[in-house]
């Protein structure tokens, strides 16, 4: 990579670039990285705007694939400079088996690790989770954490258990040789939640607002606290560890970062009517209006139909145990680890992440 200062000759490939996150990555790379010559793309699902970005003056080429197969991956690896991995299960809901979550998240991340060491590709960037560090089964609060901070990370959900062992195996990786003799570079981003335009939870939300007369009811204490980033902010982090990777590698191998920028610590409920509330519906209740121990039993309840429902249907509400846990503990970040390693500041202000999302969801079907 040293030697193509400004040249257009690097090739990057992002697994899952029609993700959510993924579609940032791509966007944030074709306008931020010009020394790009290939930008390969490789998701299960290709998406239709794919299209537009193939008049641009870097190569896109899209490849519909699946990160399980081996073969299928390590014929998009080879040749790539950098692989940046988003492609992953992202189910806390019960939507898919613990076991495909598994292949997936963790097979998945083995076959892209295979292929770099097979292919020669040396620079491989993962997207992780804070999930890798909690909330953790004891409901202990995270409050202004670091990558140092000491935390018990115990997990038996199937998402963070994937995420966390994608993340160790990406780690161990640091170091291969990578054919021709050179050594991989690897690091981890670990994200909060993210929130931006095309957030599908946040469109759930909105939906669900509307359906209720433009009410939401408040279910969560406000002094729970969630962390939350913009996903341009998100993209743009990777795209500077892309950048920096090579340069920094004694530095940045083998290390994580969480992803974090200016947005504000809120309680999960009361940050999303940060946009929700300008496009029209109110959150009612300057406290929880169902009490604790009913919205336990109804989170068991959705659990218990689930499962009986399994053979006919797949009935997966946003309230199950995992996701009631989740929003009702505690979980911040406060760090700078990525700008003292890579001179990593947030692209986006939080007024504009903000304006950017409210602008989004008013586009949104069904908006009021
Ligand atoms: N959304 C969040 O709040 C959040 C927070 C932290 C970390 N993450 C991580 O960020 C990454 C992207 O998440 P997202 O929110 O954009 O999810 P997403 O579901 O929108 O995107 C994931 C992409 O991966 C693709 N994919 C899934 N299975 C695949 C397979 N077998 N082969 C190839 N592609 C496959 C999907 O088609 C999709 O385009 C994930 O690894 C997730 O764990 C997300
Ligand atoms: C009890 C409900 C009343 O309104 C609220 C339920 C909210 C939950 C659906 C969400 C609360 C926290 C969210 C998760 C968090 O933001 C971080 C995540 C990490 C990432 O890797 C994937 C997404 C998620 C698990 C995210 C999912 C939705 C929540 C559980």
């Amino acid at each position: 990579m040293a030697d193509s200062a400004q040249t257009q000759e690097l090739v990057y490939l992002v697994t899952g670039g029609c993700g959510f996150l993924g579609e940032h990555v791509v966007r944030m790379l074709l306008q931020q990285e010009p020394r790009l010559r290939e930008l390969r793309i490789f998701d299960l699902h290709l998406g239709p705007w794919l299209e537009e970005l193939k008049t641009g003056p870097v190569q896109v080429t899209a490849i519909q694939g699946d990160v399980t197969q081996a073969h299928e991956v390590a014929a998009a690896v080879a040749g790539a400079h950098v692989v940046i991995h988003t492609a992953g299960l992202v189910d806390v809901f019960g939507k898919t088996s613990p076991e495909t979550i598994h292949e997936v998240n963790v097979q998945g991340t083995q076959n892209v690790i295979e292929a770099c060491v097979q292919t020669g590709t040396r620079f491989l960037i993962y997207t992780s989770s804070m999930e890798v560090v909690g909330p953790n089964i004891k409901g202990q609060p995270f409050y202004r954490g670091n990558e140092n901070t000491h935390y018990e990370a115990i997990h038996r959900h199937p998402y963070p258990c994937s995420k966390a062992l994608a993340e160790r195996l990406v780690l161990e990786a640091n170091g291969r040789e990578v054919l021709g003799g050179l050594p991989l570079v690897t690091c981890a981003l670990r994200p909060t939640g993210i929130y931006g335009e095309g957030h599908q939870i946040m469109r759930d939300f909105y939906h669900q607002g509307l359906r209720l007369g433009g009410r939401l009811f408040r279910a969560i204490p406000a002094s729970v606290e969630h962390g939350r980033v913009y996903v341009g902010n998100v993209a743009w982090m990777h795209v500077l560890v892309a950048r920096e990777l090579e340069h920094r590698a004694a530095l940045m191998g083998g290390q994580v970062y969480f992803c974090y920028d200016n947005s504000p610590y809120k309680s999960y409920e009361d940050f999303n009517m940060e946009f929700l509330g300008p496009c029209g519906l109110r959150l009612v209740g300057t406290r929880p209006l169902i009490p604790y121990w009913l919205l336990v039993l109804l989170a068991a309840l959705n659990a218990l139909l689930q499962w009986l429902l399994r053979p006919l249907l797949l009935y997966a509400p946003l309230l199950n145990p995992y996701t009631l846990a989740m929003a009702n503990t505690t979980f911040t970040v406060s760090t700078d680890k990525a700008r003292r390693h890579f001179g990593y500041e947030p692209l986006f202000s939080w007024e504009e992440s903000r304006t950017r999302t409210i602008r989004w969801v008013q586009t949104v079907e069904g908006s009021a």
